[in-house]
């Protein structure tokens, strides 16, 4: 399948990114043909090795990573930071762009047939691959990710608003269905590893309990929870619906700053969230404001309607007796 654009609808896309742009569309049209095709294809979930976050590589994190990675030398991209990738590679030295990718996100579904996707984050090229990433996440110039659902879609900021395209099956070309996504601001669901629960810190743990206190808690309302185990899958509902996703840092070894990746997963998603009017933080600060100390660094994300972002970020706000109250007498709270 060759098209010679793979994004139909170009007007939102600045022009001198639209060759990257492009290449990673015409890469997720593959993939999504890919994974279509599933076990007909190979062992896409076969387990391939580990890489340096200590994740086992899926034959399709392999697969997937070394797709963009050769599509994109010929993309004006000069560095490239793969989760896949131990160090930044250097891709073609005259290129203009440095691009941060997670090739596949959502590994442990890929067997599942659940939503998985591919995250990215650009910036200007520096002369040195490191500083090209390990800088303030609101100096992205573009980040997004696509989604391999039922529907396969584009979802981008490049600073003016978030744009939304689908990937239409009969011309194979990415369509524009939505130039102007917006999170609902009235959701009562919240996303979270529940499993994780005795490993998190008091105010998250206060959060989430006056949350499951329902209409009887300070909230004196009911809310759903929902877990998909694909930030891409969990990202797309709340910009289709709203709610709130948490993935705190927690007590165990490895994630005190929780599970997901600076770089090329929390900046890109917090950037397409704000620009649709959500919130994007680290539970308490804005997650564009800060700046990762090394590649593959962690951080704790929390994202999705602005109250119940500002909301998680107070509760580590509350004086300890607060934090510590039944939710019966987390008085700060009650309405
Ligand atoms: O298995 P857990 O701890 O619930 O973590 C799920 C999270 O891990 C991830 O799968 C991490 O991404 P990768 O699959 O790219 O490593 C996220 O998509 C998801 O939100
Ligand atoms: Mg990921
Ligand atoms: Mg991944």
């Amino acid at each position: 399948m060759q098209n010679e654009n793979p994004i139909r609808d170009l007007q939102h896309i600045p022009a001198a990114l639209q060759p990257l742009m492009n290449a990673l569309c015409e890469v997720g049209a593959e993939l999504a043909h890919t994974i279509q095709r599933g076990p007909l294809g190979g062992a896409l979930g076969a387990s391939v090795g580990e890489n340096l976050g200590g994740d086992t590589q899926k034959a399709l994190d392999v697969m997937a990573d070394d797709a963009f990675a050769e599509k994109l030398k010929t993309a004006d991209v000069r560095w490239y930071a793969s989760e896949e990738q131990d160090d930044v590679v250097e891709l073609d030295p005259n290129g203009t762009y440095a691009l941060a990718i997670d090739p596949l996100d959502g590994s442990s579904n890929i067997d599942v047939n659940v939503s998985i996707g591919t995250i990215f984050s650009i910036f200007d090229a520096k002369a040195d691959g490191d500083a090209s990433f390990l800088r303030p996440a609101n100096e992205q110039l573009g980040g997004g990710y696509i989604i391999y659902g039922p529907q396969t879609m584009l979802v981008v900021t490049f600073g003016k608003g978030t744009q939304e395209y689908l990937l239409d099956p009969d011309s194979k070309q990415f369509v524009l269905v939505d130039e102007a996504v917006k999170v609902p601001q009235t959701s009562r669901e919240f996303a979270i590893n529940a499993s994780n629960y005795r490993h998190w810190p008091k105010p998250i743990r206060a959060y989430i309990d006056d949350c499951l206190a329902g209409e009887e808690g300070p909230r004196e309302s009911n809310f759903n929870m929902r877990w998909v185990a694909s930030l891409v899958a969990e990202t797309h509902r709340i910009l289709t619906r709203g709610g709130v996703f948490l993935y705190p840092g927690d007590s165990r070894k490895g994630y005190e700053q929780g599970r997901l990746r600076m770089i090329y997963e929390c900046a890109p998603i917090g950037f397409v969230i704000e620009q649709a009017g959500g919130l994007a933080t680290d539970a308490q600060d804005p997650i564009l404001s800060k700046t990762a100390d090394k590649l593959h660094a962690r951080t704790p994300f929390v994202f999705g309607s602005t109250d119940k972002v500002s909301r998680v970020a107070a509760y580590h706000d509350l004086p300890e007796q607060e934090v510590n109250a039944l939710f019966g007498n987390r008085g700060l709270f009650r309405v």
